[in-house]
């Protein structure tokens, strides 16, 4: 996909996007609600035609190829769409039946859960029985290229595992994931690659490992909230003379009011010294927390925002 603008009632949801998705690779698209994920993902899938740029799926053209990538593309859209009126096994073994090499409905079932529910109706179903089934179609004709719109939302832990091994197991067959998310422990867990977007953008793109911590792996980020403007910088000049290995290597950022994030060198000596720093303002924090970064901190970093 390179450059693609989708317009809404002269707004552009998609504002030039540029995105690869590799075979035997999960992509993943990560960002916020309303970031353009779904429209970006729809125009793969040939259900909206893009108003600029380029978007080719197995190096055909989505609208006007439809009918020849049907059979090679997996599609498990966001709202299901589905026939509300059929059971959930019917479903399955109907769009089974449209494949040359479907998958066994047996195991695909069991191991999704669909079998627990194949004689309710998909209008009966819950959100996540709703998902499953879904996923169970998009992946039963065994796509060479699958899209998979937010496929964990509304499931439980243990049917989220059980996705989630499926979506590694389609990548070792092969196949090219593509994965749209807002939750970024589904990014980091899955993606062998991320793009980040926003406002109908990628602001980053990389690896999980690379987007994390670019520079310094080893890094760890502090995190805290406590009275807003803080001196950052006295801070890490406080915290430079507890790590002396290290000069200047500490990072504070204030990325909304109120809720800090540092990064550097951070060990024992580290922690004692920012809770003594604060000590000496007479500034209690709350929600301390030493950890590595994470995609959200990523996210902040970039645009000063949360992921939601
Ligand atoms: N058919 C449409 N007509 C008008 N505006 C639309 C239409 N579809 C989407 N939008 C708008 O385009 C923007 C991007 O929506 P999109 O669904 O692509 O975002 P998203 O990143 O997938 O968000 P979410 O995580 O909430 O699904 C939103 O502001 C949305 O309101």
């Amino acid at each position: 996909m390179q450059g693609l603008v989708k317009r809404y009632g002269g707004r552009d949801v998609v504002a030039g996007l540029d995105l690869v998705a590799d075979a035997g690779a999960v992509t993943a698209v990560l960002g916020p609600n309303g970031a353009g994920k779904t429209t970006t993902v729809e125009c793969c899938e040939g259900l909206r035609s893009p108003d600029g740029g380029t978007v080719r799926v197995l190096g055909l053209d989505p609208v006007a190829d439809a009918r020849v990538l049907r059979p090679r593309v997996g599609v498990m859209l966001q709202d299901g769409g589905m026939p509300t009126g059929a059971r959930a096994g019917e479903v399955l073994h109907h769009v089974a039946s449209m494949y040359a090499a479907p998958r066994d409905l047996g195991e695909l079932g069991e191991r999704l859960g669909v079998d627990a529910f194949a004689r309710t109706t998909v209008r009966r179903l819950s959100g996540g029985q709703r998902q499953r089934l879904a996923l169970a179609a998009a992946v039963v004709g065994r796509p060479e290229v699958v899209f998979l719109d937010e496929p964990s939302a509304g499931m439980d832990p243990q049917s989220r595992h059980a996705v989630w091994e499926l979506v590694r197991e389609l990548r070792d067959e092969g196949a090219a994931v593509v994965l749209t998310t807002h939750l970024m422990d589904e990014a980091e867990d899955l993606a062998d690659r991320v793009h980040v977007v926003d406002h109908g953008r990628v602001i980053a793109s990389g690896s999980v490992p690379e987007l994390l911590s670019p520079d310094a792996q080893d890094d760890r980020t502090l995190r805290f909230d406590a009275v807003p403007g803080l001196d950052l910088a006295d801070l890490a000049v406080a915290l430079d003379a507890a790590t002396p290995g290290a000069p200047g290597a500490w990072g504070a950022t204030e990325p909304q009011p109120g809720s800090y994030v540092v990064t550097g060198p951070a060990g024992p000596r580290a922690l004692a010294a920012l809770t003594a720093w604060l000590a000496d303002r007479d500034v209690l924090a709350s929600r301390l927390t030493v950890g590595r970064r994470t995609l959200e901190d990523v996210f902040l970093d970039l645009t000063g925002r949360h992921l939601r």
